[in-house]
């Protein structure tokens, strides 16, 4: 190795290291570079212009040549043409070449001070060159020898400069590269998660463009449509011959839904809006799916709920009975009437109690109309028909925040909302323990609190209370307390079964036809005596209720005005049939009631697996234990 290739060596381990120029010795630095100068062969000023600029050392202007000095500017400069302030003058490879090639100008050995530099925030380079007393060491012919190996060492470091400045941008490049892989990762991992999101949901879901083109379908649907997802992916679904609903759903951002028989199998179809209208979600669900269940149970709880206000409409409708309204033609309801008479103009809480259509829910009204607080609510509340779990928010009403689900702004509660009225309790028995001691205290103290509510309320409610179950039956089994009973039954009112009763048939009878005909504008039917015996002859199971029913039945199936025995006969045939069937509906209660004791058993009488297992609602099972007077 020469000399000239160990320098190169050196030069070129400067700016592999990214010029650090610190790491070099700046003498060595600035000798080695003015060697190099003093063997380019330059000849004059111009060829030290063209030379540096052929080389990449930079732009040359000569500001001043005198006999003192010479005054070099470099613009462009190789080694800080680009760098950022570093509070020294670091060119000593531009000083060393121009040194070296102005001592071979000149004659005389001549060295650089650099005065100005970028990485003084100069913007240029400015070198002040001065005779030095010692010649030059120079070896014109060794140089012009080596000259071409010069220009290549230095045409060499200009192109591992623009190297290094291509890796540069390369390396930004890279850089952007990495950020979007990152993206490109990111988005990858999103979509693997709505994936894996649209692939756990149990229902068949599709995602479908505006224009009704498929865009993704989840794991469930691949396996229902058993078909490559692929084949229906990107497909117009009205070419896959689905039915769809998407352009009304999107026209009217409303979701559709409706009901589909596939391959012998029912499915409901739910088209929703997604993506503010940039899409449509589309669900298939099996009606025998869990999903379709919870949704029925909520339809069976909307339904109780509709009815109880159906009911309560018709209450408000109805031309209210009073008392003396009531069709009564035996002693012993003739006796009930005078004490209901008496028992109206208190505010006694009052039982009534009565086989099932004997007319208990009409009295009450009756009760309620007769006395001071005629102008003020009468509220009903069918017991049978209130879940669980709602009877104490039915009947006081919560705060806001309550519990889950519950109306924001908090409810009243029947009781509320009968201030100054009555409430009347249809089906008594039903009320869970727990409210029952709730109601017991309202009956002593007249106040309670919401649910989640720390205010107490007082209303000024009646109770009137009614059923049909054996209430000392379901105290002695601990269904129903002992002290509400006793407060609930300040005033009893029995009312005797239609049996105990039979001398009224004829006047109920005609009543009930008469006011039927009229509802319906049918021409008004009669019943002879003959006719009237027949019914007195049946024992009426079903009460007035029953009765009612079976009248209505013969103004409609008879053709002649007067209804003959023979029609009445029929009809009582046809319910007595029923008799038989109700036996059976007996000894199928009994079976029903032994599976859910069994399937109690089975679970260890945990209420909900007890319910999967029988596929019932919780709801359902609790109905059933209370109705089957179940202990559990
Ligand atoms: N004295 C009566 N005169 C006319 N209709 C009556 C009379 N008593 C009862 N009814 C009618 O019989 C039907 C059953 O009456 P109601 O609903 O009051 O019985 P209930 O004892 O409350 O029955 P349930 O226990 O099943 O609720 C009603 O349509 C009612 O109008």
């Amino acid at each position: 190795m020469n000399n000239l290739e160990r320098n190169l060596g050196s030069l070129t381990t400067t700016f592999n290291t990214g010029n650090e120029v610190k790491n070099v010795g700046k003498d060595i630095y600035y000798s080695t570079a003015k060697n190099f100068g003093s063997r380019l062969s330059i000849k004059d000023y111009d060829m030290l212009t063209e030379k540096m600029a052929e080389l990449g050392i930079g732009q040359v202007r000569i500001t001043l040549i005198s006999d003192e000095k010479i005054i070099v500017q470099l613009y462009e400069c190789f080694t800080c043409g680009e760098m950022e302030y570093k509070g020294e003058a670091i060119c000593y490879f531009e000083g060393g070449i121009l040194a070296g090639a102005i001592s071979n100008i000149c004659g005389q050995n001549m060295d650089a001070i650099e005065t100005k530099c970028n990485a003084l925030g100069d913007g240029y380079c400015e070198f002040e060159l001065t005779p030095k007393s010692i010649k030059p060491q120079t070896n014109h012919s060794t140089a012009e020898k080596e000259d071409n190996m010069v220009n290549l060492a230095l045409h060499s470091l200009k192109l591992t400069k623009d190297y290094n400045k291509v890796e540069h941008k390369t390396k930004n490049f890279s850089n952007m590269n990495q950020r979007l892989h990152k993206a490109l990762k990111k988005a990858v991992e999103i979509n693997n998660f709505n994936k894996t999101i649209l692939d756990s949901m149990p229902n068949c879901l599709a995602l479908i463009d505006p224009n009704g083109i498929i865009i993704k379908i989840n794991k469930q649907y691949n396996d229902f449509l058993n078909i490559d997802s692929k084949k229906v992916e990107n497909q117009n679904i009205k070419s896959l011959g689905w039915t769809t609903k998407y352009k009304e759903v999107l026209i009217t951002g409303n979701a559709a839904i409706w009901q589909e028989d596939i391959e012998d199998d029912e499915y409901i179809i739910f088209e929703s809006p997604v993506a503010e209208g940039n899409g449509i979600l589309r669900q298939l669900i099996p009606t025998k799916s869990e999903f379709v269940k919870l949704m029925l149970d909520k339809m069976t709880f909307l339904e109780r709920e509709m009815k109880y206000y159906k009911n309560k409409v018709k209450e408000k409708n109805n031309d209210i009975e009073n008392i003396a309204d009531l069709s009564v033609d035996s002693d012993c309801m003739r006796e009930v009437i005078r004490y209901m008479k008496k028992v109206s103009k208190t505010d006694a809480t009052t039982l009534l109690r009565g086989e099932s259509g004997t007319g208990k829910t009409l009295f009450a009204k009756a009760i309620h109309n007769e006395s001071h607080r005629k102008n003020n609510p009468f509220v009903s509340i069918d017991c049978t028909t209130i879940p669980e779990n709602f009877f104490e928010a039915e009947l006081f009403g919560y705060e806001a925040g309550a519990y889950t689900g519950a109306n924001k702004n908090g409810k009243a509660g029947k009781l509320e909302m009968a201030h100054g009225g009555t409430v009347f309790l249809d089906e008594i028995g039903e009320i869970p323990v727990e409210t029952q001691s709730k109601l017991l205290r309202f009956l002593q103290e007249k106040e309670f609190e919401r649910i989640g509510g720390i205010t107490t309320k007082k209303v000024d409610v009646r109770i009137i209370a009614a059923t049909n179950q054996e209430l000392e039956t379901m105290i002695s089994k601990g269904q129903f307390r002992k002290d509400l009973y006793y407060r609930l039954n300040v005033i009893n009112i029995n009312l005797p079964p239609l049996r105990e009763r039979l001398e009224e048939i004829p006047s109920l009878t005609n009543k009930i036809l008469l006011d039927f005909c009229r509802e319906v504008g049918i021409e008004l039917k009669e019943i002879g005596e003959e006719g009237m015996k027949e019914l007195i002859h049946y024992n009426w199971p079903g009460n007035i209720r029953e009765l009612e029913n079976l009248v209505k039945r013969l103004a409609i199936n008879s053709e002649q005005k007067m209804i003959e025995r023979s029609d009445i006969a029929r009809e009582i045939e046809i319910t007595t049939k029923i008799q038989p069937i109700q036996a059976l509906e007996g000894q199928m209660n009994q079976s029903e009631k032994q599976n859910i004791i069994d399937a109690l058993e089975k679970y260890d009488f945990n209420k909900t697996q007890t319910a999967k297992g029988l596929g019932i609602t919780r709801q359902t099972l609790y109905n059933k234990i209370k109705r089957f007077g179940i202990s559990s």
